[in-house]
Protein backbone atom coordinates (compact mmCIF):
# COMPACT_ATOMS: atom_id res chain seq x y z
CA UNK A 1 0.00 0.00 0.00
CA UNK A 2 1.29 3.61 -1.51
CA UNK A 3 1.06 6.34 1.78
CA UNK A 4 0.28 9.72 -0.09
CA UNK A 5 3.60 11.78 -0.69
CA UNK A 6 1.92 15.00 -0.59
CA UNK A 7 -0.51 16.66 2.05
CA UNK A 8 -4.16 15.71 1.34
CA UNK A 9 -6.42 18.46 1.70
CA UNK A 10 -9.37 18.44 3.93
CA UNK A 11 -12.61 20.39 5.55
CA UNK A 12 -14.52 19.95 8.58
CA UNK A 13 -18.22 20.56 8.90
CA UNK A 14 -19.48 21.15 12.04
CA UNK A 15 -16.48 22.21 13.10
CA UNK A 16 -17.68 24.22 16.68
CA UNK A 17 -18.97 20.83 18.11
CA UNK A 18 -18.22 18.28 20.54
CA UNK A 19 -17.18 15.65 17.40
CA UNK A 20 -16.01 18.85 15.21
CA UNK A 21 -13.58 20.17 18.05
CA UNK A 22 -12.17 16.60 18.39
CA UNK A 23 -11.71 16.31 14.34
CA UNK A 24 -9.94 19.31 14.62
CA UNK A 25 -7.85 18.54 17.53
CA UNK A 26 -6.28 15.42 15.62
CA UNK A 27 -6.37 16.68 12.07
CA UNK A 28 -3.86 19.47 13.16
CA UNK A 29 -1.31 17.02 13.77
CA UNK A 30 -2.21 14.32 11.22
CA UNK A 31 1.05 13.13 8.99
CA UNK A 32 -1.13 13.19 5.72
CA UNK A 33 -4.09 15.31 6.14
CA UNK A 34 -4.46 19.02 6.29
CA UNK A 35 -7.29 21.38 7.88
CA UNK A 36 -8.09 23.08 5.37
CA UNK A 37 -11.46 24.54 5.79
CA UNK A 38 -13.88 24.64 8.66
CA UNK A 39 -17.65 24.99 8.73
CA UNK A 40 -20.43 25.15 10.47
CA UNK A 41 -23.68 26.85 11.21
CA UNK A 42 -24.70 30.19 9.65
CA UNK A 43 -24.29 31.43 13.24
CA UNK A 44 -20.54 31.39 13.30
CA UNK A 45 -19.83 31.72 9.35
CA UNK A 46 -17.89 34.28 8.77
CA UNK A 47 -16.15 34.59 12.22
CA UNK A 48 -12.48 33.24 13.46
CA UNK A 49 -12.96 30.22 14.53
CA UNK A 50 -11.34 30.79 17.82
CA UNK A 51 -14.34 33.06 18.51
CA UNK A 52 -16.36 31.20 16.87
CA UNK A 53 -16.10 27.83 19.08
CA UNK A 54 -16.95 27.18 22.58
CA UNK A 55 -13.68 25.09 22.88
CA UNK A 56 -14.00 22.27 25.62
CA UNK A 57 -11.18 20.16 24.80
CA UNK A 58 -8.58 19.97 27.29
CA UNK A 59 -5.44 20.75 24.93
CA UNK A 60 -5.41 24.60 23.67
CA UNK A 61 -7.04 25.40 19.78
CA UNK A 62 -4.21 24.34 17.38
CA UNK A 63 -2.68 27.68 16.92
CA UNK A 64 -2.96 27.01 12.87
CA UNK A 65 -6.69 27.31 13.16
CA UNK A 66 -7.52 29.84 15.46
CA UNK A 67 -7.40 32.58 13.14
CA UNK A 68 -9.43 30.62 10.20
CA UNK A 69 -12.38 32.35 9.47
CA UNK A 70 -15.71 29.73 9.51
CA UNK A 71 -17.03 28.55 6.36
CA UNK A 72 -20.63 28.21 5.38
CA UNK A 73 -21.26 24.29 4.80
CA UNK A 74 -21.68 24.99 1.61
CA UNK A 75 -19.69 22.69 -1.02
CA UNK A 76 -18.42 25.91 -3.36
CA UNK A 77 -16.66 26.75 0.29
CA UNK A 78 -14.72 23.77 0.02
CA UNK A 79 -13.79 22.96 -3.51
CA UNK A 80 -10.22 22.97 -2.65
CA UNK A 81 -10.77 19.79 -0.03
CA UNK A 82 -10.56 16.41 -1.53
CA UNK A 83 -12.19 15.10 1.80
CA UNK A 84 -14.74 16.26 4.23
CA UNK A 85 -15.63 15.51 7.61
CA UNK A 86 -18.28 15.74 9.15
CA UNK A 87 -19.85 15.89 13.03
CA UNK A 88 -23.13 17.58 11.91
CA UNK A 89 -26.12 18.02 13.68
CA UNK A 90 -28.24 15.50 12.42
CA UNK A 91 -31.44 17.80 12.32
CA UNK A 92 -28.44 19.21 9.05
CA UNK A 93 -26.31 16.80 7.96
CA UNK A 94 -28.75 14.79 5.31
CA UNK A 95 -29.34 17.49 2.86
CA UNK A 96 -25.25 19.10 3.43
CA UNK A 97 -23.77 15.71 3.12
CA UNK A 98 -25.78 14.73 0.20
CA UNK A 99 -24.49 18.18 -1.58
CA UNK A 100 -21.10 17.77 -0.91
CA UNK A 101 -21.40 14.28 -2.39
CA UNK A 102 -23.42 15.62 -5.45
CA UNK A 103 -20.41 17.81 -5.91
CA UNK A 104 -17.59 14.97 -5.83
CA UNK A 105 -16.48 15.54 -2.41
CA UNK A 106 -15.82 12.54 -0.31
CA UNK A 107 -17.44 12.39 2.91
CA UNK A 108 -16.60 10.75 6.21
CA UNK A 109 -20.14 11.91 8.81
CA UNK A 110 -20.54 10.62 12.44
CA UNK A 111 -24.17 11.46 11.98
CA UNK A 112 -26.83 8.89 11.96
CA UNK A 113 -28.48 10.23 8.19
CA UNK A 114 -27.23 7.64 5.86
CA UNK A 115 -26.33 4.96 7.85
CA UNK A 116 -29.29 2.95 6.13
CA UNK A 117 -29.18 3.61 3.38
CA UNK A 118 -28.34 0.47 1.47
CA UNK A 119 -25.45 2.04 -0.81
CA UNK A 120 -23.57 3.16 1.87
CA UNK A 121 -20.90 2.05 4.07
CA UNK A 122 -21.52 1.83 7.80
CA UNK A 123 -17.84 1.41 8.53
CA UNK A 124 -16.23 0.49 12.01
CA UNK A 125 -12.58 0.46 11.22
CA UNK A 126 -11.62 -2.04 13.81
CA UNK A 127 -13.64 -4.02 12.09
CA UNK A 128 -15.46 -3.85 8.27
CA UNK A 129 -13.29 -1.49 5.98
CA UNK A 130 -14.64 -4.16 3.39
CA UNK A 131 -17.42 -2.63 3.15
CA UNK A 132 -15.35 0.15 1.35
CA UNK A 133 -16.56 -2.19 -1.77
CA UNK A 134 -19.80 -0.92 -1.69
CA UNK A 135 -18.27 2.72 -2.78
CA UNK A 136 -18.05 2.39 -6.58
CA UNK A 137 -21.96 0.87 -6.68
CA UNK A 138 -23.14 4.06 -4.65
CA UNK A 139 -21.42 5.99 -7.69
CA UNK A 140 -22.63 4.33 -9.87
CA UNK A 141 -26.63 5.75 -8.78
CA UNK A 142 -25.78 9.47 -10.22
CA UNK A 143 -26.22 10.24 -13.54
CA UNK A 144 -23.22 10.30 -14.52
CA UNK A 145 -21.62 8.58 -12.41
CA UNK A 146 -19.39 10.36 -9.41
CA UNK A 147 -15.46 10.04 -10.31
CA UNK A 148 -14.55 10.65 -6.55
CA UNK A 149 -17.80 11.53 -4.48
CA UNK A 150 -19.19 9.34 -2.28
CA UNK A 151 -20.54 9.33 1.21
CA UNK A 152 -18.97 6.46 4.50
CA UNK A 153 -20.55 6.70 7.90
CA UNK A 154 -19.18 5.62 10.99
CA UNK A 155 -21.56 3.86 13.23
CA UNK A 156 -23.49 5.29 16.69
CA UNK A 157 -20.93 5.53 19.24
CA UNK A 158 -22.31 2.78 21.89
CA UNK A 159 -22.42 0.18 18.78
CA UNK A 160 -18.96 1.17 17.58
CA UNK A 161 -17.44 0.41 20.80
CA UNK A 162 -19.08 -3.02 21.59
CA UNK A 163 -18.87 -4.58 17.84
CA UNK A 164 -15.27 -4.55 17.95
CA UNK A 165 -14.94 -7.81 20.63
CA UNK A 166 -18.27 -8.91 19.24
CA UNK A 167 -15.84 -8.95 15.75
CA UNK A 168 -12.60 -10.78 17.29
CA UNK A 169 -15.08 -13.09 18.73
CA UNK A 170 -16.71 -14.24 15.61
CA UNK A 171 -13.32 -14.24 13.89
CA UNK A 172 -11.94 -16.28 16.06
CA UNK A 173 -14.79 -18.54 17.23
CA UNK A 174 -17.29 -18.71 14.12
CA UNK A 175 -20.62 -16.36 14.37
CA UNK A 176 -22.46 -15.34 17.09
CA UNK A 177 -26.05 -16.61 17.75
CA UNK A 178 -27.31 -13.51 20.19
CA UNK A 179 -26.19 -10.41 22.29
CA UNK A 180 -27.41 -8.63 25.05
CA UNK A 181 -26.00 -5.06 25.84
CA UNK A 182 -26.49 -2.85 28.59
CA UNK A 183 -25.05 0.34 28.46
CA UNK A 184 -23.80 3.12 30.87
CA UNK A 185 -23.37 6.64 28.30
CA UNK A 186 -21.44 8.97 29.02
CA UNK A 187 -22.95 12.72 29.00
CA UNK A 188 -20.81 14.04 26.07
CA UNK A 189 -22.47 11.69 23.69
CA UNK A 190 -25.30 13.97 23.99
CA UNK A 191 -23.27 17.35 22.40
CA UNK A 192 -22.87 20.22 24.52
CA UNK A 193 -24.67 21.44 26.34
CA UNK A 194 -26.64 18.15 26.28
CA UNK A 195 -28.11 16.43 29.18
CA UNK A 196 -29.03 19.13 31.81
CA UNK A 197 -27.11 18.79 35.49
CA UNK A 198 -29.83 18.82 37.33
CA UNK A 199 -31.12 15.54 35.21
CA UNK A 200 -27.91 13.82 35.27
CA UNK A 201 -26.22 14.60 38.40
CA UNK A 202 -26.44 12.07 41.47
CA UNK A 203 -29.22 10.21 38.83
CA UNK A 204 -28.98 7.68 36.07
CA UNK A 205 -31.38 8.41 33.20
CA UNK A 206 -32.60 5.04 31.46
CA UNK A 207 -33.92 6.45 28.31
CA UNK A 208 -31.89 7.68 25.04
CA UNK A 209 -33.73 8.29 22.69
CA UNK A 210 -33.71 6.67 19.39
CA UNK A 211 -30.21 4.17 20.71
CA UNK A 212 -31.47 1.15 21.33
CA UNK A 213 -33.02 0.32 17.86
CA UNK A 214 -29.66 1.99 16.52
CA UNK A 215 -27.14 -0.26 18.53
CA UNK A 216 -29.52 -3.40 17.81
CA UNK A 217 -29.85 -2.71 13.43
CA UNK A 218 -26.55 -1.40 12.99
CA UNK A 219 -25.10 -4.31 14.39
CA UNK A 220 -26.17 -6.71 11.85
CA UNK A 221 -25.09 -4.22 8.66
CA UNK A 222 -21.60 -4.01 10.56
CA UNK A 223 -20.95 -7.32 11.54
CA UNK A 224 -22.92 -8.90 8.36
CA UNK A 225 -21.05 -9.46 4.94
CA UNK A 226 -21.75 -8.26 1.57
CA UNK A 227 -23.42 -10.51 -1.30
CA UNK A 228 -24.11 -10.83 -4.91
CA UNK A 229 -27.52 -10.06 -5.96
CA UNK A 230 -28.74 -13.20 -8.81
CA UNK A 231 -31.11 -11.90 -11.86
CA UNK A 232 -33.79 -11.35 -9.90
CA UNK A 233 -32.82 -8.36 -7.87
CA UNK A 234 -34.20 -4.84 -8.28
CA UNK A 235 -30.28 -3.95 -8.55
CA UNK A 236 -29.87 -7.01 -11.46
CA UNK A 237 -27.44 -9.55 -11.31
CA UNK A 238 -24.20 -9.10 -9.68
CA UNK A 239 -25.32 -5.79 -7.57
CA UNK A 240 -23.82 -5.82 -4.03
CA UNK A 241 -25.91 -5.45 -0.92
CA UNK A 242 -25.30 -5.31 3.02
CA UNK A 243 -26.35 -8.79 3.66
CA UNK A 244 -27.37 -8.24 7.52
CA UNK A 245 -25.86 -11.08 9.16
CA UNK A 246 -27.94 -13.17 6.89
CA UNK A 247 -26.51 -16.57 6.88
CA UNK A 248 -26.46 -16.83 10.44
CA UNK A 249 -29.08 -14.76 11.96
CA UNK A 250 -28.27 -12.96 15.03
CA UNK A 251 -30.47 -11.56 17.37
CA UNK A 252 -29.53 -8.58 19.18
CA UNK A 253 -31.51 -6.86 22.40
CA UNK A 254 -29.59 -2.87 23.61
CA UNK A 255 -30.71 -1.53 26.91
CA UNK A 256 -29.26 2.30 27.20
CA UNK A 257 -29.01 4.54 30.30
CA UNK A 258 -27.34 7.70 30.61
CA UNK A 259 -24.58 8.17 33.79
CA UNK A 260 -23.19 10.68 34.99
CA UNK A 261 -19.81 10.72 33.11
CA UNK A 262 -18.33 12.88 31.43
CA UNK A 263 -16.64 11.05 28.36
CA UNK A 264 -16.57 6.88 28.23
CA UNK A 265 -19.39 4.80 27.11
CA UNK A 266 -19.24 1.43 29.38
CA UNK A 267 -21.60 -1.11 28.54
CA UNK A 268 -22.35 -4.80 29.71
CA UNK A 269 -22.35 -7.19 27.15
CA UNK A 270 -23.58 -11.55 26.95
CA UNK A 271 -23.22 -13.40 24.21
CA UNK A 272 -23.81 -16.72 22.54
CA UNK A 273 -21.79 -18.45 19.89
CA UNK A 274 -23.44 -20.81 17.41
CA UNK A 275 -20.79 -23.29 17.50
CA UNK A 276 -21.26 -25.95 20.44
CA UNK A 277 -19.06 -26.37 23.07
CA UNK A 278 -18.91 -22.34 23.25
CA UNK A 279 -15.05 -21.44 23.92
CA UNK A 280 -14.15 -21.00 27.58
CA UNK A 281 -13.57 -17.68 29.15
CA UNK A 282 -9.95 -18.37 29.24
CA UNK A 283 -9.89 -18.89 25.19
CA UNK A 284 -12.12 -15.88 25.04
CA UNK A 285 -9.15 -13.46 26.71
CA UNK A 286 -6.72 -14.90 24.38
CA UNK A 287 -8.92 -14.19 21.40
CA UNK A 288 -9.63 -10.70 21.68
CA UNK A 289 -6.07 -9.71 23.64
CA UNK A 290 -4.73 -11.03 19.82
CA UNK A 291 -7.81 -9.20 17.35
CA UNK A 292 -5.46 -7.28 14.86
CA UNK A 293 -7.87 -5.43 13.04
CA UNK A 294 -6.47 -4.40 9.09
CA UNK A 295 -6.39 -1.08 9.55
CA UNK A 296 -3.89 -2.13 11.83
CA UNK A 297 -2.00 -3.96 9.24
CA UNK A 298 -2.23 -1.68 6.34
CA UNK A 299 -0.58 0.66 8.49
CA UNK A 300 -3.30 3.49 9.47
CA UNK A 301 -1.48 6.04 11.05
CA UNK A 302 -4.58 6.65 13.63
CA UNK A 303 -5.48 3.00 14.06
CA UNK A 304 -4.36 1.50 17.94
CA UNK A 305 -1.33 -0.04 17.87
CA UNK A 306 -3.16 -2.93 20.44
CA UNK A 307 -6.48 -2.88 19.62
CA UNK A 308 -7.97 -4.85 22.57
CA UNK A 309 -6.94 -4.86 26.23
CA UNK A 310 -8.13 -7.15 28.28
CA UNK A 311 -8.23 -6.01 31.67
CA UNK A 312 -7.60 -8.90 34.74
CA UNK A 313 -8.02 -7.24 37.71
CA UNK A 314 -12.24 -7.34 38.97
CA UNK A 315 -13.04 -4.03 38.80
CA UNK A 316 -11.81 -2.96 35.31
CA UNK A 317 -12.20 -1.73 32.85
CA UNK A 318 -13.63 2.05 34.43
CA UNK A 319 -14.41 4.79 32.34
CA UNK A 320 -12.08 7.24 34.20
CA UNK A 321 -8.69 5.09 34.34
CA UNK A 322 -9.06 3.22 30.42
CA UNK A 323 -11.20 6.14 28.51
CA UNK A 324 -7.57 7.61 27.27
CA UNK A 325 -6.12 3.60 26.06
CA UNK A 326 -4.20 4.58 23.05
CA UNK A 327 -5.25 7.51 22.91
CA UNK A 328 -8.78 6.86 22.93
CA UNK A 329 -8.47 4.85 19.59
CA UNK A 330 -8.58 1.31 21.61
CA UNK A 331 -11.24 -0.58 23.37
CA UNK A 332 -10.69 -1.77 26.94
CA UNK A 333 -12.47 -5.28 28.02
CA UNK A 334 -12.58 -6.86 31.27
CA UNK A 335 -14.94 -9.51 33.65
CA UNK A 336 -14.80 -11.85 30.84
CA UNK A 337 -16.82 -14.93 32.34
CA UNK A 338 -18.96 -17.87 31.99
CA UNK A 339 -22.95 -16.27 31.67
CA UNK A 340 -25.63 -18.51 33.47
CA UNK A 341 -28.23 -17.68 30.64
CA UNK A 342 -25.84 -16.74 27.11
CA UNK A 343 -22.56 -18.54 27.10
CA UNK A 344 -19.78 -15.36 28.00
CA UNK A 345 -20.37 -11.95 28.85
CA UNK A 346 -17.95 -8.74 29.72
CA UNK A 347 -17.31 -5.29 30.11
CA UNK A 348 -16.30 -2.99 27.22
CA UNK A 349 -15.14 0.34 28.05
CA UNK A 350 -14.81 2.80 24.49
CA UNK A 351 -13.92 6.65 24.21
CA UNK A 352 -16.95 8.18 22.43
CA UNK A 353 -15.90 11.33 21.59
CA UNK A 354 -12.76 8.91 20.00
CA UNK A 355 -13.30 6.12 18.70
CA UNK A 356 -16.99 6.40 19.05
CA UNK A 357 -16.91 9.66 16.50
CA UNK A 358 -13.82 11.41 15.26
CA UNK A 359 -11.12 8.72 15.44
CA UNK A 360 -13.35 6.13 13.46
CA UNK A 361 -14.11 9.00 10.51
CA UNK A 362 -10.21 9.76 10.40
CA UNK A 363 -9.66 6.06 10.35
CA UNK A 364 -11.99 4.81 7.76
CA UNK A 365 -10.32 7.83 5.87
CA UNK A 366 -7.01 6.74 5.90
CA UNK A 367 -8.13 2.86 4.88
CA UNK A 368 -10.04 4.48 2.37
CA UNK A 369 -6.77 6.32 0.65
CA UNK A 370 -4.49 3.31 1.47
CA UNK A 371 -7.25 1.27 -0.62
CA UNK A 372 -7.64 4.38 -3.62
CA UNK A 373 -10.93 4.71 -2.99
CA UNK A 374 -10.52 7.87 -2.18
CA UNK A 375 -9.01 10.06 -5.40
CA UNK A 376 -6.67 12.39 -5.20
N1 LIG B 1 -21.00 13.33 20.78
C1 LIG B 1 -20.76 12.06 20.49
O1 LIG B 1 -20.22 11.27 21.30
C2 LIG B 1 -21.14 11.51 19.16
C3 LIG B 1 -21.87 12.24 18.22
N2 LIG B 1 -22.18 11.71 17.00
C4 LIG B 1 -22.93 12.46 15.99
O2 LIG B 1 -22.06 13.48 15.45
C5 LIG B 1 -22.82 14.63 15.13
C6 LIG B 1 -22.31 15.83 15.90
O3 LIG B 1 -22.49 15.60 17.29
P1 LIG B 1 -21.99 16.64 18.38
O4 LIG B 1 -20.64 17.14 18.02
O5 LIG B 1 -22.17 15.96 19.67
O6 LIG B 1 -23.04 17.86 18.18
P2 LIG B 1 -22.91 19.39 18.60
O7 LIG B 1 -24.29 19.83 18.85
O8 LIG B 1 -21.89 19.56 19.66
O9 LIG B 1 -22.35 20.12 17.24
C7 LIG B 1 -23.16 20.28 16.07
C8 LIG B 1 -22.40 21.01 14.97
O10 LIG B 1 -23.31 21.19 13.86
C9 LIG B 1 -23.28 22.57 13.46
N3 LIG B 1 -24.56 23.00 12.90
C10 LIG B 1 -25.75 23.11 13.53
N4 LIG B 1 -26.68 23.59 12.69
C11 LIG B 1 -26.06 23.80 11.50
C12 LIG B 1 -26.50 24.29 10.24
N5 LIG B 1 -27.76 24.70 10.02
N6 LIG B 1 -25.60 24.36 9.23
C13 LIG B 1 -24.31 23.99 9.42
N7 LIG B 1 -23.84 23.52 10.61
C14 LIG B 1 -24.72 23.43 11.64
C15 LIG B 1 -22.95 23.33 14.74
O11 LIG B 1 -22.47 24.62 14.41
P3 LIG B 1 -22.68 25.92 15.40
O12 LIG B 1 -21.69 25.78 16.51
O13 LIG B 1 -22.40 27.05 14.51
O14 LIG B 1 -24.09 25.85 15.89
C16 LIG B 1 -21.90 22.40 15.34
O15 LIG B 1 -20.65 22.65 14.74
C17 LIG B 1 -24.28 14.30 15.46
O16 LIG B 1 -24.92 13.89 14.29
C18 LIG B 1 -24.16 13.19 16.50
O17 LIG B 1 -25.28 12.38 16.55
C19 LIG B 1 -21.69 10.47 16.67
C20 LIG B 1 -20.96 9.72 17.53
C21 LIG B 1 -20.66 10.18 18.85
N1 LIG C 1 -26.64 8.96 20.91
C1 LIG C 1 -25.26 8.82 21.32
C2 LIG C 1 -24.40 9.70 20.46
C3 LIG C 1 -24.43 9.19 19.05
O1 LIG C 1 -23.56 8.51 18.58
O2 LIG C 1 -25.53 9.43 18.38
P1 LIG C 1 -25.77 9.04 16.85
O3 LIG C 1 -26.07 7.60 16.75
O4 LIG C 1 -26.92 9.88 16.45
O5 LIG C 1 -24.51 9.40 16.11
C4 LIG C 1 -25.17 9.20 22.80
O6 LIG C 1 -26.02 9.95 23.21
O7 LIG C 1 -24.29 8.78 23.51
Amino acid sequence: MQHPTAPIPVGVLGATGTVGQRFVTLLAVHPWFVLHALGASPRSAGRPYAQAVNWKQTTPIPAAVRDVVVRECVPEAFRECTIVFSGLDADVAGDIEAAFRAADLAVFSNAKNFRRDPHVPLIVPLVNTAHLAMIPQQQAQFTPPLARGFIVTNANCSTTGYVVPLHALERAFGPLEAVLVTTLQAISGAGYPGVPSLDIIDNVVPYIAGEEEKIEWETLKILGGLSRADASSPGGAGALAFDMHAAHPLRVSAACNRVPVIDGHTECVSVRFARRPPPSPQQVREALAAFAPDAQALGCPSAPRRTIVVHEEPDRPQPRLDRYYQDGAGVSVGRVRQCAVLDIKFVVLANNVSIGAATSSIINAEVAVLKNVVKY
